[in-house]
Formats: structure tokens, C-alpha cells, sequence
């Protein structure tokens, strides 16, 4: 798998800013004044308590989301108003909690999206017989078959993803959302419902797609050995505010958010 290469040494420059994201439904405040940057190169965790609002987080910056106020930045270019279906050509990819894909398609078919995806014209190119619309395609089909290999999945690549196992659906959807060669890799509890065996490969699996792929990762998790091994960054939220942030260490150790997943007696027993 080829690193990108950007000309430049950019790693350390701020790729992802939110400046006071605000979302509400109804009476509810999903995310209060939430302000954080995410750094090129960074493996970065968001966690919280159930209710924290952290999916929100996630739907905004891919845009399900819209937020009532506060602004996202992708390296420096406004992207709080940009439409849904063009995030993916921005740099923004993800995974999904509980899957999304289209499961009577096959697996290379599904990673063939993610490819045409980041190409916009791929589909209309090809069906218009376009010039440059064939070695397109066979570029397409090159990378898919590198991320299938990559991934594990050249064995399953014919069938369809709905008789897959979990833990296998899971990689194919991570095959797609790589495919659209993200800048920013959103992964939304890529822990869950995993195995032993399947979680000790996953840590290596995020570190080699920053270190390999040139890709920054922002991940929600509720799994904190691997939030706590893995991360560069993790930023803590609670009732939709930003509670703490810092190395693992330093918001392991941070009383709110002990008090926000103990309660206040484990922080008066700790102090
Ligand atoms: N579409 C929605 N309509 C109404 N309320 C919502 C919606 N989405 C989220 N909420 C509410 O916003 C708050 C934050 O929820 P969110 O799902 O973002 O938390 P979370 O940190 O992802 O939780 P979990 O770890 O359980 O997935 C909760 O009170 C939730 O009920």
C-alpha cells in the first residue's frame, strides 16, 4: 500500500478544527460549544459516557448532521455547510457503528464504490463510454484489488457482503471508506463486536493506515485499552460538552472524566 505523498512534510499541521459546534434536538443539547483540532497524522479517540454525544459529533462532521451553530474546518477550508454527498471528495471518510453497506453487492463491488466515490465522473464517465473512462476503471479495479489484499479479503472478494461475519463486513466496509482515499478517517467504534483475535489486530491495522497511508484518524470507541494504546490525542465529552483533553495519560487521569464514568466517589476515593 502506497504512502500519499503531499510534496510537503505536513505532518503536526491542524487538519480538523471545530470552533463552538452546537447541535440540539428539540430541547435536547446534544453537543454544547464542543471546540477541538485534530492534527495531520494524529490517531485521535473521542470518548464519553453513553448519551455523550459523540455519534452527533461523527454525523456532523460527515454532514447527516447539520449544526445549529459553531463551524468545522478541513485544512483551513469551511466545510460546516458543504452537501452530504460531496464530504467523501473533501477528505472525509467513515465507518459506520453498525455497518453501512449494501449487502446484496459483492465485496469487490462495494470497495468499487468507495473508488468511484473519490472519483465523482467514474460512473457517468464509464457509462457514457467518456475518453479515459477505461483506464479509470482498470485503476479502480487496481486499487481495490491492493486494499482487498491489503485487508485480508482477496478470498471473499466474490461473495456477498451480507453472508460475511461481522468482523469481516467490518474490514470491507473499512476497504471502502479507504478506497475514497480519505485525508480524515472517522472510524465509529471500530472495536465492536470483535473477537479477541480480531481486536489485537486492529490496533496495528489503525497505526499501519496512518503510518502507511499518510491518513489521519479520529475514532469514537468505548474499548479503553485500545483507546489508551492506540491514541496520540483523546478529547473526553460529557452531556455534549468537552470535558478533557490530552494525552492518554493526561485524561485518564483528568477528575472529570473519572467522575464522568465513576461518579464522584470513585474521584473522592482516588484523591
Ligand atoms: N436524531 C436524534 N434525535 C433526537 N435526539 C438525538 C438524536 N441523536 C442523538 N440524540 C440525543 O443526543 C444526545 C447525544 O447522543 P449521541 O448518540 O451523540 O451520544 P453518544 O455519545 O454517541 O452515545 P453512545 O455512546 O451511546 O453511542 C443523547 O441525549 C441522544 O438521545
Amino acid at each position: 500500500m502506497s504512502v500519499q505523498s503531499s510534496g510537503e512534510d505536513t505532518r503536526g499541521a491542524e487538519l480538523l478544527r471545530l470552533e463552538a459546534v452546537t447541535v440540539r434536538f428539540g430541547g435536547i443539547v446534544a453537543l454544547d460549544g464542543v471546540s477541538f483540532s485534530v492534527r495531520r497524522g494524529q490517531i485521535c479517540a473521542l470518548i464519553g459516557p453513553n448519551g455523550a454525544g459523540k455519534s452527533t459529533l461523527f454525523n456532523c462532521l460527515s454532514r447527516l448532521y447539520a449544526c445549529n451553530s459553531g463551524a468545522i474546518w478541513l485544512e483551513g477550508q469551511a466545510v460546516t455547510h458543504v452537501p452530504r454527498h460531496r464530504m467523501a471528495a473533501m477528505g472525509i471518510g467513515r465507518t459506520f457503528q453498525n455497518l453501512a453497506m449494501f449487502a446484496s453487492m459483492t465485496v469487490r463491488e462495494n470497495v468499487l464504490i468507495g473508488c468511484h466515490t473519490r472519483h465523482h465522473a467514474g460512473f457517468a464517465r464509464s457509462a457514457l463510454r467518456l475518453p479515459g473512462a477505461k483506464r479509470r476503471e482498470a485503476e479502480a479495479q487496481a486499487k481495490a484489488q491492493q486494499l482487498l489484499d491489503w485487508l485480508e479479503l482477496t478470498p471473499h472478494a466474490d461473495k456477498l457482503v451480507g453472508d460475511l461475519p461481522f468482523g469481516t463486513q467490518k474490514r470491507v466496509e473499512l476497504a471502502r471508506a479507504l478506497a475514497t482515499e480519505p485525508k480524515l478517517l472517522l472510524l465509529d467504534e471500530p472495536a465492536c463486536g470483535l473477537n479477541h483475535e480480531e481486536l489485537d489486530k486492529l490496533s496495528e491495522l489503525i497505526r499501519s493506515i496512518r503510518d502507511r497511508m499518510g491518513i489521519t484518524v479520529l475514532l469514537v470507541e468505548h474499548h479503553m485499552g485500545l483507546v489508551m494504546g492506540l491514541s496520540d490525542h483523546v478529547v473526553a465529552l460529557n452531556f455534549g460538552k468537552k470535558i478533557a483533553e490530552g494525552t492518554p495519560a493526561e485524561v485518564r487521569a483528568h477528575p472529570e472524566v473519572i467522575r464522568a464514568y465513576l461518579g464522584a466517589e470513585a474521584e473522592e476515593a482516588m484523591a
